[in-house]
Parts: structure tokens; sequence; C-alpha cells
């Protein structure tokens, strides 16, 4: 049986209503809401209870990308209905534990962003025995200006087998989401495919079906 690849939507939007819109539109087709980072930061709390509360049968991201005090940070937004959140794998692995005690005590999954991380196997392992539930591969937007993917380090944490889902993030298209389950991602993200599509709601179909394809093919 094909495994179950799952799509998260990135909406790096700032308005909350149009980012709820865009939820709307593309929900059908998609597993995960991802609040993004500067989302988050702009709307606080609140859009993610209202996103929680507007689609219960849909996981929401709350991207926080947390650096410090992990579990201060993380747990009001668990309470609040999230059920991600990220915290960044170059912070002290206190700081990852916090948001893994954090998420564990909400029913919530805690996601390890590798974005900018020096050495990714080795928070990779370090974060998978410490009880992530998600490793984040992530170009982030200003690297994939500069010309960066994420498939390199994609294939590195694939290719160690370790008992954790893997999501990837940055850039990813039409062109490029078959390569990324091929190598092995259990989360597909995408962000500006999808919101800066001129019709996001087929964007997000599209994905669905090349997602579904591929994972049938593996
Ligand atoms: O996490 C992200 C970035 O750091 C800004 O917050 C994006 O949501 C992520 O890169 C996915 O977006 P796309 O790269 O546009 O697909």
């Amino acid at each position: 049986m094909a495994k179950k690849v799952m799509i998260q939507v990135a909406l790096d939007t700032l308005d909350p209503q149009v980012t709820l819109d865009l939820a709307a539109k593309t929900a059908p087709y998609i597993d995960i809401i991802e609040i993004g980072t500067p989302c988050v930061k702009y709307n606080g709390i609140s859009l993610v209870k209202e996103m929680k509360a507007k689609f219960p049968d849909r996981k929401v991201l709350a991207d926080l990308k947390t650096m410090d005090a992990g579990e201060y940070e993380a747990r009001p937004f668990f309470e609040a209905g999230a059920d991600i959140t990220t915290v960044l794998g170059v912070a002290e692995l206190a700081t990852i534990k916090g948001v893994i005690k954090a998420a564990h005590d909400n029913n919530g999954w805690a996601q390890v962003d590798m974005i900018c991380v020096p050495d990714i196997v080795a928070t990779a392992k370090a974060s998978a025995e410490a009880g992530a539930d998600i490793l984040g591969v992530h170009t982030g937007l200003d690297q994939q200006a500069a010309g960066q993917t994420p498939f390199a380090d994609l294939n590195k944490l694939t290719s160690l087998g370790l008992n954790v889902m893997i999501s990837c993030a940055g850039g990813i298209k039409p062109e490029t989401v078959a390569d990324v389950v091929k190598a092995g991602a259990d989360i597909v993200v995408v962000g500006g495919a999808i919101y800066g599509a001129d019709d996001p709601a087929a964007a997000a179909k599209q994905m669905r079906e090349l997602v579904d394809k591929a994972a049938a093919e593996v």
C-alpha cells in the first residue's frame, strides 16, 4: 500500500483574513495548515485559535521557530489549539526538549527546523533521541533567493532511517514535488507555489494529485 505523504500549506501572508481565506480554499487538498513565521509574529496566538476553530479536522502548525525558552514559548500555542510548533535545530538541546514537552503534554508534535544547522546529521540524531516528532529539512526564503535547494539535506536525513517524520520545505513546486516524495519525505511543505498562485485552490489540488501519484510509485 502507498505511504500516506502529508501536504502542509505554508501561509506566509500577513493579513489574517487573507490567511484564513487561503486556508479555506486549500483545506480540501492538504493535511496541515501552517501559520508561517511572518504571519504568526504579525497576528499572534489569536489567529492560531481562530484557525483551529475553523479547521478542527486539519492539523494547525504555528511556525514559531523557537530559539530560547522552548516550553514557555510553545505551551500557550499548543493550549490555544496548535497541533505542531517548530523549534530551531540551532537552539540548545534544552530548548528543543522544552518544546517537545509542551507538545507532548498537549498531544501535539514538536518539529525541529534544520534551517542553518551546521551539522544536520548530529542535530537530527540528538533531536530524535530527545523525542522530536518531525525533523524539518528547510531551505529558507533568503537561502532560496541565493539559489539553494533542500534536496541534499533531505537525502542526508532520509538515509539515516531515524524513527521520526521528515518534512521538507524550500521552494517546492509542481516540477520538484515528486522528487521530494521519492526522496522519502513524510510531509511536503508548499508555500509560495500555492499562496502565490493565481488560483490557490487549483494549485493545492494539483499538489495533492502529484504527491499521491509519486507516493504510489515509491
Ligand atoms: O518557513 C518558511 C520561511 O522560513 C518563511 O517563514 C516558509 O514557510 C517555507 O520556506 C515554505 O515556503 P516556500 O519556500 O515558499 O514553499
